[in-house]
């Protein structure tokens, strides 16, 4: 579906991609993961035809970024300055979906907590609230490719599961996407597939999962039973410590690790009293990828 091949990118002497090549599918939700100053925005803004390049070259669908974007193949929140200072938001909606000849979409004005400002001027509107009409203005006109950078900063959190929900939905009606972003839980939560971007460069491609299956440490399971574990006894489990009650334990399989405690609590009549999982995370796997070459 899109084809990014070795692009190189230099703001003067500045070469802030150096040769990046990754593939996006068709149909899926890609996430380009990376920290400040990665070279996110840069290679979603040349894929957009915004911006120029270096070196390099950029298909999708066969075609080349601006081709793509004159045909109307993809679709992109607009940049703050991209809209008349007096227009109103419901008027801004239909004049975007004139444009591109569909139906306005007054269902993503109030998806996106706009409905009752459907007369407030573009100039009148707070950061935010322009953020979320320029996503509901990307979201309109149901382009084949979208491209959304950081789209849930500064957002709420009513209005970031509206879109979290608005994206799986697109995904579904058979869209591409696209998502730049450095959220961890949310590129875990939507994206089928991920590229870890630092400094100009790809560092890693997978699925959350694949990548998180790297972190180089086992599960651990914590819980508080109402007395005393004679930690020895289990064998799936490794005891790391013990503090205020609750034991600490490294589990290389969850699961049998977590039957095998559940069963001794059981045998020795005692009582659950609290349990925390903690999982290696995206994030974990990341720090660890930005960290490799410093
Ligand atoms: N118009 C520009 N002129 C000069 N340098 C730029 C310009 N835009 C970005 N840069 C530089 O290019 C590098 C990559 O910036 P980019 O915005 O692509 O990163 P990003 O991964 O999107 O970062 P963030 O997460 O902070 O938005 C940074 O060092 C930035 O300072």
């Amino acid at each position: 579906m899109i084809k990014v091949e070795d692009l190189t990118k230099s703001y003067g002497k500045n070469q802030v991609l150096k040769k990046i090549s990754f593939e996006v599918r068709k149909n899926e939700i890609f996430g380009l993961l990376g920290p400040n100053g990665a070279g996110k925005t840069t290679t979603m803004e040349c894929m957009e035809g915004l911006r120029g390049f270096n070196s390099g070259s950029i298909s999708i669908m066969g075609l080349n970024p601006d081709e793509a974007a004159k045909r109307k193949l993809i679709g992109i929140q607009l940049q703050s300055s991209s809209l008349p200072s007096n227009i109103t938001v419901k008027e801004s909606m239909e004049l975007f979906c004139v444009w591109n000849k569909v139906n306005p979409r007054y269902d993503l004005l109030e998806t996106f907590g706009l409905k009752e400002m459907g007369n407030k001027q573009y100039r009148a509107m707070s950061t935010g609230q322009k953020r979320r009409l320029h996503l509901a203005l990307a979201l309109a006109c149901e382009p084949k490719i979208i491209f959304l950078d950081e789209p849930t900063a500064g957002l709420d959190v009513e209005a970031r599961v509206a879109l979290h929900q608005e994206i799986r939905e697109l995904k579904e009606k058979g869209a591409t996407i696209l998502l730049a972003s450095h959220d961890m839980a949310e590129v875990e939560a939507l994206c089928d597939r991920v590229g870890i971007i630092v400094e100009g460069k790809i560092k890693k491609i997978g699925t959350p999962n694949e990548i998180i299956l790297e972190v180089r440490r086992d599960t651990l399971i914590k819980i508080k039973p109402s007395g005393k574990i004679e930690a020895k006894l289990l064998k799936n489990v490794v005891l790391k410590d013990l503090k205020e009650g609750y034991y600490r334990f490294a589990a290389a399989d969850l699961l049998e690790g977590l039957s095998e405690i559940v069963s001794y609590l059981k045998e020795n009549n005692l009582e659950l009293l609290d349990l925390i999982i903690d999982k290696p995370t995206l994030e974990e796997r990341f720090i660890e990828i930005a960290r490799e070459d410093k």
